[in-house]
């Protein structure tokens, strides 16, 4: 793997790419071994709407033998009855065969996408899975598989209906007689005409404005409740209320627009295939047809029979469009999710010599064209700590977070012990990389398997000592089942709490390099003396950076990087850095008068001498 093909924009893999080599399959393969099976569905529909016909091809020949003049044959007329029975016979264990198998098949095309999607979402960036993305995911994995069912078990179905019964249907009426067979395709064609209506521009416009006045709404109402606790504190009830309101009038037009729009389209198409206005086409042609004396009046059932089915298809078409089209976009996310470039793992992977952290000429960009981090060089020494402080945006979590390998640089190169991350296998690197960042993710666990996850041999008292060392003992013997308390299921923590057990969990890992992310949002003293306690066990040759927000941290450190803009503008030690009276110098001021402020007058962090 060369810098330059890593130097891609992370998100999507380019369309020209072969995709099955480093992404996940896509779709089509993952459909191509369900293929027989589906063949076989579709062949069990065919049989089963073809034998649909003989019921009704019974029927007329009743109807003609019992019309006829002359005695009747009562031998021809079992016949006949039998073998309509049969027919319906046969069509019912066939569609209920069809039925059955689609579904199955659904069930086992939907498992094969969901275990696709788990295999693929193991193997993306961990930095991917960033929490924006979690309620996305969750979608695509649950609804998005789920939109695929009528796909897979219901159209086979309407497709064979409407594709296999008209045909077969018409070249009957044809030969019984093939001018009441055009009066009888009036409806279809009608249908058809209208068909072309809905994709005027005119409804394509309304279409987009339905669907984006639909986001709006949506989006006012996120806005609405997950600002509501600021809204309700600082007021401004109303002007968010207002907000969600406008969206909702807005809705409220564009939706009679496009309702006004389809509605006469598709009132208009309803008309014409329905049975009461089929009828009266075939009536009405076949009576002009019978009374001219071109027709046996016997002949006038099969119309009105088959003629029926020529519509019922078209209808249904009409009605899976909508599932068809949604199970459409559906597969467009999960084709979306499973694009996703995995990290490659080494071929060859090398063990890292030490723990030395160096990034060379580092550059980063989330999306192609804007780079978060330029030309970073940075080395970290075992043993010390390193505090990367800087305005907010200013790439500092993406900078961490290139340690443990959530993101691979877009140019350069992270080294660990002299080896490119790249170079290391995935497993070696979480044995000497752990992180807590303020985003913490807990299993749904008990609270003694999320503190042991990278220690899973690690005994109870190992995981009492690293709580008791991230001040959360005493929070955990208060819980419900104590140590055995399932997390999310039986007791919910809270942010600093979570962050205490991710703490807690690092320093059970004690792996050679910690990555910090001092917490601003859950800034309770527990938390912070956790992290001061995780920071001051380097036990000799630890190399830690964190990204510090407080005084006292930043104070302790060995070394301080200043992040401007993705670049490194000031680094050095911290008292060097005072007496430099450059940014640090300026940014220390800053805080400093903020702590006092929020202290009451006495400054934490000491003058770093
Ligand atoms: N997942 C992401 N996708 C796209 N852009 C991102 C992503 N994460 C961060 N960014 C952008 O990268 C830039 C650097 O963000 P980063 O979070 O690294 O800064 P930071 O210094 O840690 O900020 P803060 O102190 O506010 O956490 C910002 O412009 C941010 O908008």
């Amino acid at each position: 793997m060369t810098t330059t093909d890593l130097a891609e924009p992370i998100e999507r893999k380019d369309a020209d790419e072969d995709a099955g080599a480093v992404a996940g399959p896509s779709v089509a393969r993952l459909l191509r071994p369900h293929l027989r099976s589906f063949a076989a569905v579709v062949i069990l529909q065919v049989i089963g709407a073809l034998a649909g016909l003989a019921p009704l091809l019974a029927v007329v020949e009743l109807g003609r033998t019992l019309l006829s003049p002359g005695p009747i044959d009562h031998a021809h007329v079992r016949t006949v009855v039998i073998a309509g029975a049969a027919g319906l016979l046969v069509r019912l264990l066939f569609t209920a065969a069809a039925a059955g198998a689609g579904h199955l098949l659904d069930n086992r095309v939907q498992l094969a996408f969901r275990r696709q999607l788990a295999a693929s979402l193991e193997r993306v960036p961990i930095g991917w899975l960033s929490r924006r993305r979690t309620g996305e995911l969750a979608k695509v994995v649950g609804e998005d598989v789920s939109a695929v069912h009528p796909f897979i078990a219901h159209a086979p179905g309407e497709l064979v209906a409407a594709f296999v019964v008209p045909p077969v249907s018409l070249v009957y009426l044809f030969t019984v007689d093939w001018r009441l067979t055009l009066i009888t395709l009036i409806p279809v064609v009608l249908a058809m005409a209208l068909i072309p209506l809905l994709m005027l521009p005119a409804r394509t416009r309304e279409q987009e404005a339905y669907d984006a006045a639909m986001g709006r709404i949506a989006g006012s109402v996120v806005e609405f409740v997950q600002g509501i606790s600021v809204v309700k504190a600082f007021g401004g009830a109303e002007r968010a209320h207002r907000a969600f309101l406008t969206a909702a009038d807005d809705f409220v037009g564009v939706f009679s627009r496009w309702v006004r729009g389809m509605s006469v389209i598709a009132a208009g198409m309803q008309l014409v295939l329905s049975p009461p206005f089929v009828l009266l086409i075939v009536l009405i042609g076949g009576t002009a047809l019978i009374t001219s004396g071109g027709l046996a009046s016997a002949d006038l059932l099969p119309f009105l029979l088959l003629g029926l089915g020529l519509t019922a298809p078209v209808a249904a078409l009409g009605h899976g469009f909508d599932d068809l089209q949604s199970a459409g976009r559906a597969v467009g996310r999960i084709e979306d999710v499973l694009a996703v470039r995995p990290l490659p793992e080494p071929a060859h992977p090398r063990a890292p010599q030490g723990h030395r952290v160096e990034l060379r000429d580092v550059r980063f960009a989330y999306d192609a064209g804007r780079e978060v981090l330029r030309g970073i060089d940075l080395v970290l020494e075992p043993g010390t700590v390193t505090a990367v402080v800087g305005p907010s945006g200013s790439g500092k979590s993406t900078l961490v977070q290139l340690l443990p390998r959530f993101f691979d640089p877009t140019h350069g190169s992270v080294l660990l012990g002299g080896v490119d991350l790249r170079e290391i296998g995935s497993r070696e690197l979480y044995r000497r990389v752990s992180f807590v960042f303020q985003d913490v993710r807990l299993l749904r666990a008990s609270v003694a398997d999320n503190i042991a996850s990278a220690v899973p041999q690690a005994g109870r008292d190992d995981v009492v000592r690293v709580a008791r060392l991230a001040g959360v003992h005493d929070r955990v013997l208060r819980l419900p089942r104590g140590y055995d308390t399932v997390l999310g299921q039986e007791a919910k923590l809270s942010g600093g709490e979570a962050q205490r057990i991710s703490i807690a969990r690092a320093l059970l890992a004690d792996t050679p390099v910690l990555v910090l992310d001092e917490a601003t949002s859950f800034a309770d003293p527990q938390t912070e003396q956790a992290v001061r306690r995780a920071l001051a066990m380097r036990g000799g040759d630890r190399t830690v950076v964190v990204i510090a927000h407080r005084l006292e941290t930043i104070a302790a450190a060995d070394t301080v990087v200043v992040l401007e803009d993705g670049a490194i503008v000031e680094r050095g030690s911290p008292a060097d850095l005072l007496a430099h009276g450059g940014r640090f110098a300026a940014l220390w001021r800053s805080h400093r008068s903020a702590e006092i402020e929020t202290h009451g007058g006495v400054p934490r962090g000491e003058e770093p001498r």
